[in-house]
């Protein structure tokens, strides 16, 4: 599989990260996740404004243009002949020597670029039979609005559910839920969806956006409205968004079944508008 590193289509093994590279050192960076069907990427303008947006939040100076980078990326997924799967790609301010807290100069010191493909099958077994969340305190920063390398607080998160033996966490800050570790969530309650508005509470994620466009469309109802765990644990059905899991269930929260701890009909119509939506864009 070849990989990009900054402006070059490299084999992985060429790639050389220095060790004071600020990604390294202080998680100085951002990233985003794209993903392909069929050969084609959907929402790809999307995700790269997205990380362009990213950048600028933190003063990164980008290496290339838009239009750039699309190219880049387009030619990376056809020399790895990646139909359906991901592309990772997260930018760092580059080597600061020595370390210092303070940004190096974008004059004198080129940001670093990587990207690199996998191939990732939609997993429909799994967004039949859905998963299982844990509720965990938010503990991140009041920037989750960009999309930061630094992802302790994620991870850590996490890794809280999967010792419960849960899929995922689901975040909130004094009781009012924000977002998944690595995933926006919603509720529906009353045939009414519900998730969090955008903000710098919860990543702006691109699959919640697209969820929001079908949904409306299809005459649902659909709220950008702050829920509570209360809320949550009274909730019919429960979902979270991602480009990696689209609409994916949460069947069971805490241990306890979420609705009849199974898929609920919202939901499932949901999915199906979303897969309409990769078609019309990407092909069968
Ligand atoms: C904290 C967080 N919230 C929401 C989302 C959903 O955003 P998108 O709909 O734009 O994907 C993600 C995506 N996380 C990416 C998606 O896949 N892997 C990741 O780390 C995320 O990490």
């Amino acid at each position: 599989m070849k990989v990009i590193w900054n402006d070059k289509i490299v084999e992985r093994s060429e790639v050389k990260i220095d060790m004071e590279d600020r990604g390294y050192q202080f998680a100085d960076g951002i990233y985003d996740v794209v993903r392909a069907y069929n050969g084609k990427f959907f929402t790809l303008n999307e995700h790269v404004d997205r990380l362009f947006s990213s950048a600028e939040k933190i003063e990164l100076v980008m290496p290339f243009t838009k239009d750039e980078l699309k190219q880049l990326l387009s030619t990376l997924m056809k020399e790895n002949g990646i139909s359906t799967g991901n592309i990772y790609m997260q930018v760092t301010r580059g080597i600061g020597i020595p370390r210092n807290h303070t940004y190096t100069d974008p004059e004198l010191v080129p940001p670093v670029f990587t990207a690199t493909t996998t191939i990732v099958p939609r997993d429909q077994e799994k967004m039949d039979q859905g998963m299982s969340a844990f509720i965990v305190p938010d503990m991140r920063w009041l920037r989750c609005d960009i999309k930061s390398i630094s992802l302790l607080g994620n991870i850590m998160a996490k890794h809280e559910a999967h010792k419960k033996g849960g899929d995922e966490a689901i975040l909130h800050r004094d009781g009012i839920v924000t977002e998944c570790s690595s995933s926006n969530v919603w509720m529906i309650k009353d045939d009414t969806i519900y998730t969090h508005p955008d903000g710098n509470l919860v990543l702006p994620g691109i699959t919640k956006i697209m969820l929001l466009k079908v949904a409306r469309e299809a005459g649902m109802l659909v709220k950008e409205e702050a829920f509570t765990i209360e809320d949550l644990k009274k909730a019919d059905e429960v979902f979270a968004s991602s480009t990696t899991m689209e609409a994916m269930p949460i069947v069971s929260i805490d241990g306890n079944p979420v609705g009849h701890g199974q898929r609920g009909a919202v939901v499932e119509k949901l999915q199906q508008l979303y897969v309409d939506a990769v078609e019309k864009e990407c092909g069968q």
